[in-house]
């Protein structure tokens, strides 16, 4: 937790405030016993009003300094916690951010979901109890000993034992209840998994009549964490009645052991009364502690966590020195290429070399896990190659910078991602820079403008939430529209045409040619329509390049291309 706390340091000023005003409040409350001991034997005992109305102002300066400096205490930590919450927020968000897909991959978005919220939520709160009681706590216990000696010793006995035993109650109770409480984060992270999982899939569970049983795999990871909270409370419930009672037997033996000796004449009457309360002061101190005990190993845990995080270092960085001027432009180049998935036994991608050229459009078909989106998303440096080189303009993708090399790029994946904003919003995502004259062109050639006018509100029609208010054509359409407002050196699709019908690809790819005379297209796609008037045919079999050339080359040469046309063609058409 001390390395998430280098956080702090914009907040030095107010917690040394919060430490000062928790001091002074300490202060306070350790001098009020002592003065409540002499209005006793000097006001009270000896009927001196005078003395009974100096002292009890006093007291209640003491106690109303004591409760201003409680109150700024209060803000300040509060503050501070709010604060150090907020960065470690953002350093976070942006660490994940900076993440490749394989370190996404390995964590999965419920677990950073939940170290953004919860385990953070967490680190504030233990952080707020640590300014407050990191102080009081141990100075209320030392401060209440040496002032409950000062007031008799012989009494202190009756703490000498209460003190242990109530220390061997808060030891045994935080033991079992540090395990659960770990647990508890494990517990979240599993039941947002299958509460992400439900709530993306919803239509699935749905059409496949499984609400029922999903509805038990969600009862059963919400019942283990009610189970465990219902562990801890139940711990919880008995360590307040067991803390009390120790208290209260604190209590009547110091008012018994303290009545004896005072009708020996061994102590007085308002001594007894202070040592009460500091008996009190101290077994409270030590119950504060108990919690600081308790709280902590859980923010520890949420801090490991938060700490894997932000030292997951991404696979994929920017080299020390980039080399990001280009004499060419558009030029992609695959020079035998080989990868493999982290974990997967053999590589989904081997010895590919090929060029694509400016002006050119380049297909890659292949059948389904052949490697055609596998193979495309090395160009952005969504993963990195284990052999070989990408060039792009002539230079080492892994040479350049990601911003440089993702700002050549105009990317459509497969699955069309639209975010919750306006039509125009969306098509920006792509260059914030763009006119709405730029925008309403791209729509018109991605072929989305005539729905866009038929929506309420037009390009300021809003999308919900995951684009779910649109259908799967138009969604891709949009996608397309995002990429052509950006107007890349290279564009890639990934199956960017698969939900639209025939007439309306057909009519995209003839608009998508004029608009990319001078750029380099590359289109992944199942359809043989789609790709069969590309300048260069890619065919993936099972990670190696099958066969390449245009159509009718590939015709004559790759079988497996012509078992792909034959699946989907009729004779004439191939003819
Ligand atoms: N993130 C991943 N981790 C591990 N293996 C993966 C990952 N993504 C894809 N693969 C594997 O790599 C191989 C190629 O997958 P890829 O998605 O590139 O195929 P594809 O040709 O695009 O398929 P489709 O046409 O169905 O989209 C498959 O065997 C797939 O299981």
């Amino acid at each position: 937790m001390l390395k998430l706390y280098r956080y702090l340091n914009p907040f030095t000023a107010m917690v040394v405030g919060v430490l000062v005003f928790v001091f002074l409040q300490t202060l306070g409350d350790l001098y009020l016993p002592a003065l409540m001991s002499d209005i006793i034997n000097d006001g009270v005992m000896q009927g001196d009003t005078d003395k009974i109305m100096q002292l009890g102002g006093l007291m209640l300066l003491v106690a109303g300094g004591g409760a201003i400096c409680a109150i700024f205490a209060s803000f300040l930590s509060s503050k501070t916690a709010v604060g150090l919450g907020t960065i470690l927020r953002s350093k976070v968000f942006s660490r994940v951010e900076s993440y490749s897909l394989n370190e996404f991959d390995k964590m999965g978005a419920a677990t950073l979901i939940t170290r953004t919220t919860n385990d953070i939520n967490q680190i504030q709160m233990v952080t707020v109890m640590i300014m407050r009681m990191m102080i009081s706590a141990p100075m209320m216990a030392i401060g209440g000993i040496i002032m409950a000696l000062r007031q008799d010793k012989t009494l202190t006995l009756v703490l000498a034992v209460a003190i242990p035993v109530l220390a061997c109650v808060i030891v045994l109770i935080s033991s079992r209840m540090i395990p659960l409480f770990r647990l508890v984060q494990v517990k979240i992270d599993k039941i947002n998994l299958v509460l992400r999982e439900k709530l993306t899939g919803i239509r699935v569970i749905r059409a496949f009549n499984t609400v029922a049983r999903e509805m038990r795999r969600f009862d059963e990871a919400n019942a283990d964490l009610t189970n465990n909270y219902i562990k801890v409370n139940r711990i919880m419930a008995f360590m307040m009645p067991a803390i009390m009672l120790v208290m209260n037997l604190t209590s009547l033996s110091v008012l018994w052991f303290g009545g004896i000796r005072i009708s020996n004449g061994s102590m007085d009457l308002g001594a007894l009364a202070a040592f009460t309360q500091y008996a009190m002061q101290i077994m409270f101190s030590m119950v504060m502690l108990a919690m600081m005990f308790i709280m902590v190993p859980r923010a520890q845990a949420a801090a490991v966590r938060i700490n894997i995080v932000l030292e997951t270092v991404p696979e994929i960085t920017d080299a020390e020195e980039t080399k990001d001027s280009f004499t060419a432009k558009g030029y992609v180049e695959f020079k035998d290429v080989t990868f493999s998935y982290h974990g997967a036994e053999k590589p989904a991608l081997r010895n590919i070399s090929f060029l694509a050229r400016p002006g050119e459009v380049t297909a890659i078909i292949g059948s389904t896990g052949s490697g055609k989106s596998t193979l495309i998303n090395l160009i952005p440096r969504f993963y990195d190659v284990d052999s070989g080189r990408i060039l792009i303009d002539g230079v080492d993708v892994r040479e350049m910078s990601q911003e440089i090399l993702r700002s050549k790029i105009g990317f459509v994946p497969q699955q069309a991602v639209l975010f919750s904003g306006s039509i125009t919003d969306n098509i920006k995502f792509g260059n914030a820079k763009a006119t709405d004259e730029e925008v309403k062109h791209a729509a018109e050639v991605a072929q989305a403008a005539e729905f866009i006018s038929n929506m309420d509100g037009g390009f300021n029609h809003v999308i919900a939430q995951g684009g779910t208010n649109v259908s799967g054509g138009q969604k891709q359409r949009l996608a397309i529209a995002r990429a052509l407002v950006r107007k890349p050196e290279v564009y890639i699709l990934d199956d960017s045409f698969s939900a639209l019908d025939f007439k309306t690809d057909a009519r995209l790819r003839a608009a998508l040619k004029k608009e990319t005379t001078e750029a380099t297209v590359i289109i992944v796609a199942q359809r043989v329509g789609t790709v069969m008037d590309a300048d260069r045919i890619i065919v993936l079999d099972e990670g190696r390049i099958a066969g390449m050339g245009t159509h009718s080359e590939l015709l004559g040469t790759c079988g497996v291309y012509r078992e792909i046309v034959s699946s989907q063609l009729s004779e004439e058409e191939i003819a």
